[in-house]
């Protein structure tokens, strides 16, 4: 498939769980992923119970806030935010670059020290130069993401007030957008309520009237948001203008090469991640208990569209939207008022599946949708599932441990291991041509009768999370381990165009 448009850019994720009250123990559940989510793909996200999948599905939508790493989310318009990050780095910038000149003097300082040191003593070192590393790189990347080439100006002054400026304009943008947003709502009610009337009925004139009122309304806001969207669009010209007298430095393009206009999500406030979760949805594997048993499948799918300000109040145009939704879901509309007790495993997945698309969504997780399920049903919501990312241009994270399972519905897989990816390439490509031993152990042990045979290829139990093994954390499991995997990470290296593998002793490399 073609893969334009990046939706997430994950870059070494951490999501590490204190265990206890030990200082310095941990859950690493994630531990250092970096993954290209691209719009309309999905991605299937393979590997035993425990290996951080759902942790990392989560983390994404920042249900729980990411201990380390980057998420980048291309999904909406960081203008249209106007995140207080972003003042806040403009704001601090002397502070910033301050603090980031002193990371990197710890760095290059630590380098020295290393590059001087034997063999014992950098072993001993190693873990402490990437930490200073990564953290004289996170600084930087904080800053640069946000003003690019600016960072090498002699003089922040005019940097900084004209990059505020820019800010202020994107909270005016902000503003107009949350002010029209009411106004348009208070339009599609009544038009709703007029689409219900005939010409000439009782009624109907007024309606019609009230409606154009609203519709002036609407354009007056239109303007608004026009007019905002026109003063950035004037600060912007400034800011080019600025940026052409450095348009022949090297060195002012290196680093505006990194300007990012992508949404970073752990730097969000909480209000900030609210405004995006629509976008952003998550379908639990246990349609049993992720339902609250005291309500209906309306209040269900409806609850969303009222959090979400897609609906005003529980009315008829509600209702239709969501009769729509059940419909789209494949449920009848007489289920409206039943309980989810009084529902199949597979009808309660529709209605976890409707509730989460009913707000529509752009990016859904869906963590072993399907893996509480009959066979049979499983490739009926799989199919449901496939019609409606057609339908809706979704992009799906597809968690599950059973790689038969992701086969048909992934464009690309992800094998993890312990918090690592160990493999990812294009689904097909991971049936044929497994690089790793153990995507190659999980594809053995897809049973091929009707007895389902377990995870008998794989030798031993995972290892603990909180000890992970030294080198590559699979080798105290696989069949091909030689000495230098017990001692030595291996790297994260593209194999083939878009296959990407860490093993020391990678397989069928050769065909
Ligand atoms: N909130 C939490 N607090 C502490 N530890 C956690 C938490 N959530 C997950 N873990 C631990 O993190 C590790 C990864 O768990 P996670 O649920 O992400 O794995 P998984 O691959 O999704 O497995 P499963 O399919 O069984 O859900 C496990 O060791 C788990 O015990």
């Amino acid at each position: 498939m073609e893969r334009n448009n990046v939706l997430l850019k994950i870059t070494d994720l951490r999501q590490y769980f204190p265990v206890g009250k030990k200082k310095g123990l941990y859950v690493k559940a994630n531990d250092g992923i970096s993954l290209n989510i691209y719009e309309g793909e999905t991605v299937g996200l393979v590997g035993e119970s425990g290996c951080g999948k759902s942790t990392f599905g989560r983390t994404l939508l920042q249900l729980y806030r990411q201990t380390d790493g980057k998420t980048m989310y291309y999904g909406a318009s960081r203008d249209e935010l106007a995140p207080e990050y972003i003042e806040k780095t403009i704001r601090h910038l002397p502070h910033g670059l301050h603090e980031m000149a002193a990371l990197e003097k710890k760095r290059d300082e630590m380098q020295k020290v290393y590059d001087a040191a034997d063999e014992q003593k950098r072993l001993h070192m190693h873990n402490d130069l990437t930490a200073a590393k990564k953290a004289a790189n996170d600084a930087y990347l904080n800053i640069v993401n946000v003003i690019g080439g600016f960072i090498t100006a002699k003089d922040l002054g005019p940097v900084m007030k004209i990059f505020s400026e820019r800010h202020d304009r994107c909270c005016d943008l902000h503003k107009a957008i949350e002010k029209r947003a009411p106004v348009k709502l208070n339009y599609d009610e009544e038009a709703f309520k007029l689409s219900k009337l005939k010409a000439g009925e009782r009624g109907y004139d007024s309606r019609k009237g009230k409606l154009d009122k609203l519709a002036e309304k609407v354009a007056a806001h239109d303007k608004l948001v026009e007019a905002a969207r026109a003063e950035i669009a004037k600060v912007d010209a400034r800011i080019d203008a600025m940026r052409a007298k450095y348009a022949a430095d090297p060195e002012f393009q290196k680093h505006e090469a990194l300007l990012d206009n992508g949404i970073d999500l752990a730097r969000l406030t909480y209000p900030e991640v609210r405004t995006l979760r629509c976008q952003m949805q998550y379908i639990f594997q246990d349609p049993y208990s992720s339902l609250n048993p005291r309500m209906t499948v309306a209040n269900i799918i409806g609850e969303g569209l009222l959090a979400h300000k897609y609906c005003k109040k529980a009315n008829e145009r509600m209702h239709e939207e969501i009769l729509q939704t059940m419909e789209d879901c494949g449920l009848a509309p007489y289920f409206l008022h039943r309980y989810p007790h009084q529902f199949s495993g597979g009808q309660r997945q529709r209605i976890g599946i409707a509730r989460s698309l009913a707000v529509h969504p752009k990016f859904v997780v869906c963590d072993e949708a399907v893996s509480a399920l009959d066979v049979s049903i499983q490739s009926q919501i799989i199919n449901l599932l496939q019609d409606l990312k057609e339908q809706q241009h979704l992009t799906y994270l597809f968690i599950t441990h059973d790689l038969s399972v992701v086969k048909y519905i992934s464009d690309r897989i992800g094998v993890m291991y312990l918090g690592n990816l160990v493999e990812l390439a294009d689904s097909q490509e991971i049936f044929d041509h497994p690089m790793h031993p153990y995507t190659e152990a999980l594809l053995e042990s897809i049973p091929t009768t009707e007895e389902k045979r377990d995870l008998a290829v794989l030798e031993g139990d995972i290892p603990s999370p909180v000890n992970p093994p030294k080198g590559c954390k699979f080798h105290t499991r696989c069949k091909y381990c030689t000495e230098i995997c017990t001692h030595v990470v291996p790297d994260w290296e593209e194999v083939t165009p878009n296959h990407f593998v860490a093993c020391h002793h990678k397989l069928h490399t050769n065909e």
